[in-house]
């Protein structure tokens, strides 16, 4: 692969050891500028230190990480990048206000105070102290510093974690308005559905790995099976359910019957020849989680 000054991210066959624990192996991607980018992963995937990597936050055991053609801590010194981790403890004792004027006055291209705080949805909560917060007030305290100033490249650990649903929609509005001044924004979920909504394009991690890398239809097309559901009148033969071609995955709920299948139209006309009548018959692509576990359960299977 070959890293151009354009590219706003670039890892090239990074990797990162914990002991025995490959928290990151062989990862290799280019962001290009202006995407909204989801890494999403299950729990231990490598979302966290491949963001601490991209942050210089810790060094590569292996290849090499750029941001706009330069070392992350160049970057970062340029202002190039706003970031929002996940641990990252608020300094106690100060004002939301004074602690975004702190932000903005480190950041080399800073927007003025009061913008910053309306952008994040805290310029009511400007004089009330940092550590009085509810957890979804400290996240856009968090998101505020981000944003303090003009960067290129934004970067956010779990960001909506302890917000409401109401509040995690105006978090995303906040998060497109950024993106759509041409930023690059690359976030780490646990959501599917946020990927889904906000991401031009889906990272898959596991592992350490990258399992995937497309548009989130790319990646549900990518899992490649189908969701079929069904009522039978009689008893569920799950015997007969066990045998069927293609079957990925089913589960029965009464009479209620759902299943994911690599070939529906196989495993469908198998349902009739072995003298089961489903009624109700639904055939439907995955949802982007349910894609997800088909991807990684796939890859499991294959160690
Ligand atoms: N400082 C560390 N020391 C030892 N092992 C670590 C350290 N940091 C991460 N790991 C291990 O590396 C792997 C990847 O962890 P990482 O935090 O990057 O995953 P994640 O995808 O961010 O998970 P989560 O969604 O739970 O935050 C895990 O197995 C984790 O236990």
């Amino acid at each position: 692969m070959t890293i151009t000054t354009t590219a706003a991210v670039a890892f090239e066959g990074v990797g990162k050891a914990f002991g025995p624990v490959r928290a990151v192996a062989g990862l290799s991607v280019t962001l290009h500028p202006g995407e909204t980018v989801a890494l999403l992963g299950p729990n231990g995937a490598g979302k966290s230190t491949t963001l601490d990597l991209l942050l210089g936050l810790r060094n590569p055991d292996a290849g090499r990480v750029e941001l706009f053609g330069t070392t992350p801590r160049a970057a970062i010194a340029a202002g190039k990048v706003g970031a929002m981790l996940q641990s990252g403890g608020l300094m106690e004792g100060v004002k939301v206000r004074e602690l975004v004027r702190l932000a903005c006055d480190l950041h080399p291209r800073p927007y003025p105070v009061d913008q910053v705080l309306a952008a994040a949805g805290i310029a009511e909560i400007g004089d009330r102290l940092v550590e009085k917060l509810s957890g979804g007030q400290q996240q856009r305290v968090r998101f505020a510093l981000a944003t303090a100033g003009d960067s290129d490249l934004i970067v956010l650990d779990e960001p909506t974690t302890g917000m409401d649903v109401s509040a995690r929609q105006a978090f995303w509005a906040a998060m497109r308005a950024q993106a759509a001044q041409g930023r690059t924004v690359l976030f780490a979920t646990h959501y599917l559905e946020e990927a889904d909504e906000v991401a031009d394009r889906v990272l898959v991690l596991h592992r350490g790995r990258l399992l995937a890398d497309g548009t989130a239809a790319e990646i549900k097309a990518r899992a490649g099976a189908r969701r079929i559901a069904f009522d039978l009148d009689g008893p569920v033969p799950e015997e007969v359910l066990c045998d069927l071609p293609e079957l990925r995955h089913f589960e029965v709920s009464g009479r209620t019957v759902r299943m994911q299948s690599g070939d529906a139209d196989a495993t469908v006309h198998a349902l009739y020849a072995a003298g089961l009548y489903p009624r109700g018959l639904e055939v439907s692509g995955l949802g982007l989680e349910q894609a997800f576990i088909a991807i990684t359960t796939a890859e499991d299977e294959d160690k």
